[in-house]
């Protein structure tokens, strides 16, 4: 499904290319965050599909609206997976902006009668860059495995690692 609300993967490769450029030769941060929503099969199993969509589009505005910087960037990684780009941000900055899309998607209290809490809950996989001899694919793949260890840890929690 096409979300209007939200930028797609296409876009994020290409602003992440360019900020990726401007955060070596700057001697920026940069941090990515994976948002991945929890059991989300199993709410399209029991809600239905098109009410699933109805959810992707909430988490979406969520997740954006827990944004501050005009650089910050959110997108449509895949499926029920989003991935924020945060510009000269560093990690305490990155684990703050994961703690606000924690909080917010708990907060909202959407109905997922199989979730953590019988709500629609996120987990997050945190990265930033360690330092100039880092390439940008070994960023998205830090964020991802953190993701995964958020999952592997019970879900609704972020990782930094
Ligand atoms: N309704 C709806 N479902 C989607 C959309 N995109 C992805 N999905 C579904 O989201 C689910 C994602 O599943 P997974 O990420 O494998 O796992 P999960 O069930 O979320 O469980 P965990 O990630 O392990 O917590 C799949 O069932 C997809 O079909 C969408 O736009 N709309």
């Amino acid at each position: 499904m096409n979300n209007p609300v939200i930028p797609n993967r296409h876009a994020f490769d290409e602003l992440f290319a360019r900020e990726w450029a401007i955060s070596q030769r700057e001697e920026h941060d940069i941090s990515v965050l994976m948002v991945d929503i929890d059991r989300f099969s199993q709410y399209n199993d029991v809600y239905g599909h098109a009410t699933g969509d109805l959810c992707v589009g909430t988490v979406a505005r969520l997740l954006a609206g827990s944004l501050r910087q005009p650089s910050d960037f959110i997108g449509r990684y895949d499926g029920a997976t989003f991935v924020v780009l945060l510009p000269a941000t560093p990690i305490e900055g990155a684990e703050r902006v994961a703690i606000r899309m924690s909080r917010a998607i708990y907060d909202a209290d959407l109905l997922h009668i199989q979730g953590i809490g019988g709500r629609v809950t996120v987990s997050i996989g945190v990265a930033s860059k360690r330092g100039d001899d880092e390439v940008a694919k070994t960023l998205l793949d830090r964020a991802d495995a953190n993701l995964h260890y958020a999952k592997s840890q019970g879900r609704n929690q972020y990782w930094m690692g």
